[in-house]
């Protein structure tokens, strides 16, 4: 979410949470002074980071009041450990192809809530790039996981299918904007509605 007007919209959907991006390089990063009213969503907020400064993140989540973070870097297990004993909620994402090994979640698990598996590209999310999600039953895990890269309008019928105990939500980004940070009201509806 990167305007306020839309984030009202996108909270009537039945959305369960929404994303704020917190990373200078993206086309959606919130901005250096955001204003308040932006996060002022009545359904819980994950702001999403790469390899940003731990008190760094503490210091925003006390500012902006979010519950969630999204961390796509190479943050490390203990980095993530710190993030949870101070209370907030922590996702963190792969960067999943063919050889991704499902393993290297493993060093997470105790210290994290949720994973979230996103396409590997040289970008760190926000790609717009679907990874191979038959690879997802390579995943024998017990964390509950997102599926995350490239998901658009057409995507629910497949997603559907997906027959994986541990799925537990969908993360919809770049497929459903009319430019970085604005979401298509109409597009995120007929999906939303899709998927039930
Ligand atoms: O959206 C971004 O610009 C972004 C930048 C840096 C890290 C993560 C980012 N977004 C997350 O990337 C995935 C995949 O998005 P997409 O569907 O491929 O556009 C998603 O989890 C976003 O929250």
């Amino acid at each position: 979410m990167k305007f306020t007007e839309n984030r009202e919209e996108v909270e009537k959907l039945g959305v369960d949470m929404l994303g704020y991006i917190f990373y200078e390089p993206s086309r959606r990063f919130v901005g250096e002074h955001p204003e308040a009213a932006l996060f002022e969503a009545s359904k819980p907020k994950v702001a999403v980071f790469v390899d940003e400064n731990a008190f760094e993140i503490l210091a925003l989540a006390k500012n902006f009041n979010f519950e969630f973070v999204q961390l796509h870097g190479k943050e490390n297990p203990k980095t993530c450990a710190l993030l949870r004993k101070q209370g907030l909620t922590v996702i963190k994402a792969f960067s999943v192809d063919d050889s991704f090994r499902f393993d290297t979640t493993k060093a997470y698990e105790k210290e994290v809530d949720y994973f979230l598996f996103d396409t590997k590209t040289p970008l760190h999310g926000g790609s717009g790039k679907k990874f191979n999600w038959e690879i997802l039953n390579r995943y024998k895990g017990y964390k509950p996981f997102f599926l995350s890269g490239g998901i658009g309008p057409d995507d629910a019928a497949d997603i559907k299918k997906i027959d994986h105990p541990k799925l537990t939500g969908v993360d919809l980004n770049s497929g459903f904007e009319d430019e970085p940070g604005l979401k298509n009201i109409e597009k995120l509806k007929k999906f939303i509605e899709a998927l039930k």
